[in-house]
């Protein structure tokens, strides 16, 4: 039976959760450390890699989040760090790239994956694929290769056939990424949870609660690590989607809003 005490002790809504976590990392900054994906988290996803748009005022306050919290956020992508830059340039925040297999360190430094000889043969051999398989995009991220279907989704078989003839081919130290309507052969040395591990080792990042943001497969390897940390793991997308994460947000407009709203409540 439902009494008065019951309606007292339940969960805050998730608006109340993430209005709540807004509080907390504006009054106690000290205490975080943010970690954002990019695709499909900051970013609205669009119909090819490079269309994508990063909107205005978007770099501006991750700036100043960054800077409210002294350092501690970063990007976790599976872009390549080199071409993250370029969305945010001049700017220059710690960014894992590919995964976690890249990331940039503390000094500037960036660590980065060697590719094998039977790599660049592969990633040489998949560039001709569009040629069988129009509409077919393969984006070449250096030590990473991606084969996006997402204008020809009724080729995802043919893609995922060709890409696992690709990955036996490639052998040893290669692990097939599935990611939103792409699948990747990527270096299998580390994950998105790797680089959270290795960034929270860090100043400014050491001692402080991780809160992670991330839309998809390769994000759960963030979520997994934050979940044991007692940090907090946020997903963005539906509440039907598989995911370990905690907490959810509809979609990056709304990771944009709570940036923003961390920002302004801050200033004002
Ligand atoms: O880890 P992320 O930052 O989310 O990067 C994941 C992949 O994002 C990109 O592909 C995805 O976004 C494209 C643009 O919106 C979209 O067209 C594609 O269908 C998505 O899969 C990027 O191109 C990949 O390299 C990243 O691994
Ligand atoms: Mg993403």
């Amino acid at each position: 039976m439902t009494n008065a005490q019951t309606t007292e002790i339940s969960e805050p809504s998730p608006r109340e959760t993430i209005a709540n976590l807004i509080a907390s990392i504006v009054s106690e900054p000290e205490r975080y450390a943010l970690f954002f994906d990019i695709d499909g988290t900051l970013l609205d996803l669009a119909e090819t890699p490079d269309a994508i748009k990063v909107p205005e005022g978007l770099t501006d306050d991750l700036i100043a989040l960054s800077a409210h919290l002294n350092g501690a956020l970063a990007l976790v992508t599976g872009r390549a760090l080199s071409y993250a830059d370029t969305l945010f340039s001049p700017h220059r925040f710690p960014i894992a790239g590919l995964h976690g297999t890249e990331r940039r360190l503390l000094d500037g430094n960036i660590i980065r994956a060697e590719p094998t000889a039977e790599f660049l043969e592969v990633k040489q051999r998949l560039a001709t694929l569009p040629e069988s398989f129009p509409g077919v995009l393969v984006e070449d991220k250096g030590a990473a290769v991606a084969v996006h279907f997402r204008q020809v989704p009724e080729l995802a078989n043919h893609v995922g056939e060709a890409m696992r003839v690709a990955i036996a081919k490639v052998g040893a130290g290669y692990t097939l990424q599935h990611g939103k309507m792409v699948l990747e052969i990527r270096p299998d040395n580390a994950d998105k949870g790797g680089a959270l591990e290795a960034y929270l080792a860090e100043p400014p990042f050491a001692g402080r609660i991780p809160i992670a943001f991330g839309d998809d497969v390769t994000d759960e390897a963030m979520f997994k690590l934050v979940n044991a940390k007692g940090g907090k793991s946020i997903h963005i997308g539906a509440p039907t989607d598989s995911t370990i994460a905690r907490k959810r947000l509809s979609r990056p407009q709304a990771v944009r809003d709570m940036i923003a709203s961390i920002v302004r409540k801050r200033l004002y």
